[in-house]
């Protein structure tokens, strides 16, 4: 078995960071190496760094609490050095993430990010293993753009649109055309505990800043296409959306209504739903769920506290499909916000990069 990929994690005191220490810790294939922060947290260990603000429900690793934490900015040679990529998961104005990424992947540090701040840069890929694999081909002219041989910035989009985006994506060969979506967001999605935001215990909040342009635009970013080592973005389905803020620790969840060019049988979506499969099951990368979306006929499914963990939380849950007097369908969708919609998600396009040959030991 040849040796692990050395990983770094940039803003790994955070609560993305923090699910990235708790998926990494039995990796088959990356070893963290080196946690870095911002100069706020740098020269203590992550124990110290993260001072009794450990969200996850299992207990801090032990092989991280000793680990120092690296200043991401001054320290940047000896991070470059040390790992073979990073993931990103920093949480800084949208500029600054920008110049940071693209700082590393230009000293030849692939970065797998979980941020927005390069969404939209037309050469970087921003993936969903499943959906969009061979958006994977821009990185060649990315890395002609930065000068690199190595480097490269690699995205994955929002959490809020993968309860639904998967699910439409099964559906493409019907034309998907207007998509009407209510995400109702988990707290932990805005890096928060019921602790820390008591108000929103037995509370809804109706807004979630920038949340309803990234739900309605990301899929169309997914969906496009390849031209000339850029990604063209589709103009179709029209998606409008409504972002809410509700009490539930972990898990996003969409109602959605949908309308076809060829409206497809309900037996139709199902069977498509069921059977949805792409590279990463092909593959059977290790963070792959093997059924990415389970379609549940009960009435009262998905629920976040039956459901939301699902294939270890990389999975998407389905159910309550019915025709509409309005559009042709409406149904709910369920997804882990911080497993597939983060931390998971960013990890399984890092193991699909590696699969690829994108990134490789030093
Ligand atoms: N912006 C989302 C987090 C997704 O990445 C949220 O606030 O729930």
């Amino acid at each position: 078995m040849s040796e692990k990929l050395r990983v770094g994690i940039l803003g790994g005191t955070g609560m993305v960071g923090q699910r990235f220490i708790t998926l990494l810790e039995n990796h088959p294939w990356f070893e963290v190496v080196l946690l870095a922060a911002s100069g706020r947290s740098a020269g203590k260990s992550y124990e110290e760094a993260v001072d009794g603000r450990w969200k996850m429900t299992c207990p801090m690793p032990e092989f991280v609490k000793k680990m120092p934490v690296y200043d991401m900015d001054k320290d940047f040679d000896k991070i470059v050095e040390s790992v073979d990529f990073v993931f990103c998961a920093v949480n800084m104005p949208k500029n600054e993430i920008k110049a940071l990424e693209e700082r590393y992947a230009k000293a030849e540090v692939p970065v797998v990010s979980n941020n927005s701040a390069n969404r939209w840069t037309e050469d970087v890929p921003m993936v969903v293993p499943e959906i969009n694999p061979e958006h994977l081909e821009v990185i060649e002219a990315q890395r002609k753009r930065l000068g690199t041989k190595r480097g490269f910035i690699c995205v994955k989009p929002n959490c809020s649109i993968q309860s639904y985006t998967p699910a439409l994506n099964a559906l493409k060969e019907f034309g998907p055309k207007l998509v009407v979506a209510t995400t109702y967001q988990a707290i932990s999605g805005a890096g928060k505990t019921f602790a820390q935001w008591p108000e929103m215990v037995e509370n809804i909040i109706p807004y979630i800043g920038g949340e309803e342009e990234k739900s309605e635009k990301e899929p169309l970013r997914l969906w496009g296409e390849v031209k000339d080592g850029k990604v063209v973005p589709a103009t179709t389905p029209q998606i409008t959306c409504q972002c809410i803020r509700v009490p539930v620790l972990d898990g996003h969840t969409a109602a959605v209504f949908v309308n076809f060019e060829k409206k497809p049988t309900k037996e139709q979506i199902i069977e498509k739903w069921r059977n949805f499969k792409g590279v990463p099951q092909e593959l059977e990368l290790p963070s792959a769920p093997k059924h990415f979306i389970q379609y549940l006929e009960e009435d009262d499914r998905p629920q976040v506290k039956l459901d939301v963990n699902y294939e270890n939380g990389m999975g998407v849950s389905l159910g309550r499909l019915r025709e509409d007097a309005v559009f042709d369908y409406k149904f709910v969708g369920l997804s882990h916000n911080t497993l597939r919609g983060a931390a998971g998600g960013a990890v399984l396009i890092a193991e699909l990069l590696k699969a690829k040959g994108y990134i490789t030991a030093k």
